[in-house]
């Protein structure tokens, strides 16, 4: 049997489970096809097919409600979208509400380090309130990264486009308001299908995820016995498929300690024809400090980083080989070839269980089109490292700080640099062996008619330990996008495909949580 991590409060310890047992071949040769997928007719629950029924029904005004969804900015890292942030909660509530559900929108007081902005809400609610029912708790964004057309979108980024491949472009549209939608989309189908929810809802629903989910530990932790009390697990869909044709189910995260480093040294921005040559320059000495953090290999050059990596067991590498995934898959969604490791297993690892280093920008450098001879007088250079097992923030800090100030002190430069860590949010590894999960599986099963790979994830989700540790609940991840929804750059999108299936996932996934034996 594999061996698993299992995360028990901060403890980590391997013990061996099984994992979910494979359908039968048979499930998968008795499906039909639906409007986008399959539909089983084998082990269909009795209320699934007027659910699924209904979904395809509903799909436009499904995708009219994502519409006016990704048309609210909600960029949470941009100080003045921070009204489009509250609009985009406030959207959600109205949804919400007009669905029937009880909801709170909670606010989180100021933005530390920003007194000035309020923290956009938290958007709680409840639907159905029966003690009969397990309740399952779901989690997701309503923010996005930034985005500009001049960035290279072949679209506005703000409105959403569908092209003849039914690829709906838009910023938010796979990260997170698609899926966040999804489960509202579940809501109403069964409202319009007369039929009941076979679970209890609780929804918990964040505007800083982007920002590192500003003042949402304190407030899981607050409401794990209040708000959240009844909830018997806990569901994400905020990830990615590893391809695009067979789901997954995550029980995975790297962390990310992001960092700033600025330096400065003249008064003012100067004229490179007067003082270049005469003036140590901060831009200079920035890229000499961030070319000594990681190579074109990927490797991560700070001392020590990888002494406190997990070492690879036998156990974990024979996991790697089974999984579908390709060196094709990569370069899908890559867009090019350009992919370090040889193989998929190297690339899988090097994605799921290795830490990695990524330069984001220069805050202050000239970035514009044209040729400006500008000496910037003060550049703030951004990086993050994804963090894996057992790397612990202010192990990973220290070794950061120290290293950096001796690189610096090496240019013997008369600039100043400063470093700091701007957020960090912690890596997740739990076990897949539970009703949760399993409940999960038969959903994917049922709705794709192909058993789903099971994964870890490269990117991060800082409060999925939070709300494990804060309720003592499973949490399992189950992704909506596919590999080349574009998460984070130009052209985001979510397939139809993706966005409709995916609702019938979610909901599917709830009838069968409802149906998992309680020690299960
Ligand atoms: C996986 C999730 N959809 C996501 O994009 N998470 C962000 C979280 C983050 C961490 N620091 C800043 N944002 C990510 O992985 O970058
Ligand atoms: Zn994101
Ligand atoms: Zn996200």
């Amino acid at each position: 049997m594999p061996l698993h991590r299992l995360q028990i409060g901060r403890l980590l310890i391997s013990r061996p489970v099984s994992l979910p047992r494979p359908h039968p071949v048979s499930l998968f040769q008795q499906s039909r096809r639906s409007f986008y997928g399959y539909i089983n007719d084998s082990k269909m629950a009795p209320q699934l097919e007027p659910f699924f029924k209904q979904v395809d029904q509903l799909s436009d005004s499904f995708i009219d409600r994502l519409r006016k969804a990704v048309a609210i900015p909600s960029v949470s890292a941009q100080d003045e979208s921070r009204p489009d942030v509250f609009r985009m909660g406030q959207f959600l509530a109205s949804e919400l509400e007009a669905l029937g559900a009880h909801v709170e929108q909670r606010p989180l007081g100021k933005q530390p380090g920003k007194e000035h902005l309020e923290l956009p809400p938290v958007i709680v609610a409840r639907y159905g309130n029966d003690p009969a029912k397990r309740t399952i708790l779901v989690y997701g964004h309503y923010d996005v990264q930034p985005a500009l057309k001049e960035d290279g979108w072949a679209t506005e980024p703000f409105e959403l486009t569908i092209d003849d491949k039914g690829r709906m472009y838009g910023r938010g549209s796979t990260d997170d308001k698609g899926p966040v939608l999804g489960w509202l989309n579940v809501i109403e189908a069964h409202k319009k299908a007369g039929l009941e929810l076979p679970v209890n809802l609780l929804c918990c629903f964040e505007g800083m995820e982007e920002y590192g989910s500003e003042g949402l530990d304190d407030f899981i932790q607050a409401e794990a016995q209040k708000f959240f009390k009844d909830a018997d697990a806990v569901c994400i869909s905020d990830n990615y498929w590893l391809g695009t044709e067979k789901p997954c189910l995550t029980y995975g995260l790297r962390g990310c300690n992001y960092y700033s480093i600025s330096v400065s040294g003249p008064a003012q921005d100067l004229h490179s024809g007067v003082f270049g040559g005469s003036a140590h320059e901060p831009m200079t000495d920035l890229v000499t400090v961030l070319s000594k953090l990681v190579d074109s290999q990927g490797n991560i050059l700070i001392p020590g980083i990888m002494d406190l990596v997990e070492p690879l067991t036998e156990e974990e590498k024979s996991l790697y080989p089974g999984i579908s995934y390709s060196m094709d898959n990569l370069h899908e969604s890559l867009g090019s070839e350009t992919g370090i490791h040889a193989t998929k297993e190297r690339t899988l690892m090097a994605r799921w269980r290795y830490p990695s280093l990524s330069i984001h920008g220069i805050e202050g450098a000239f970035s514009a089109p044209g040729a400006k001879t500008v000496i910037p007088a003060k550049v703030i250079g951004k990086f993050s490292i994804r963090t894996v097992p057992n790397m612990e923030s202010p192990d990973v800090n220290k070794l950061v700080f120290d290293y950096i100030k001796a690189e610096f002190a090496k240019l013997n430069s008369k600039n100043t640099l400063d470093v700091w860590l701007q957020h960090d949010g912690k890596w997740w590894v739990a076990s897949p062996k539970h009703w949760n999960f399993s409940a999960a599986s038969k959903a994917v099963t049922q709705v794709f008619g192909v058993e789903p790979d099971m994964t870890r994830e490269g990117g991060s989700i800082p409060v999925t330990l939070t709300f494990e540790q804060a309720t003592g609940k499973n949490v399992l991840l189950l992704p909506m996008g596919s590999s080349t929804d574009a998460a984070h750059s130009i052209n985001e999108k979510l397939d139809k495909r993706n966005y409709i299936e995916g609702t019938k996932l979610l909901g599917a996934y709830l009838h069968y949580v409802a149906e998992e034996p309680m020690n299960a």
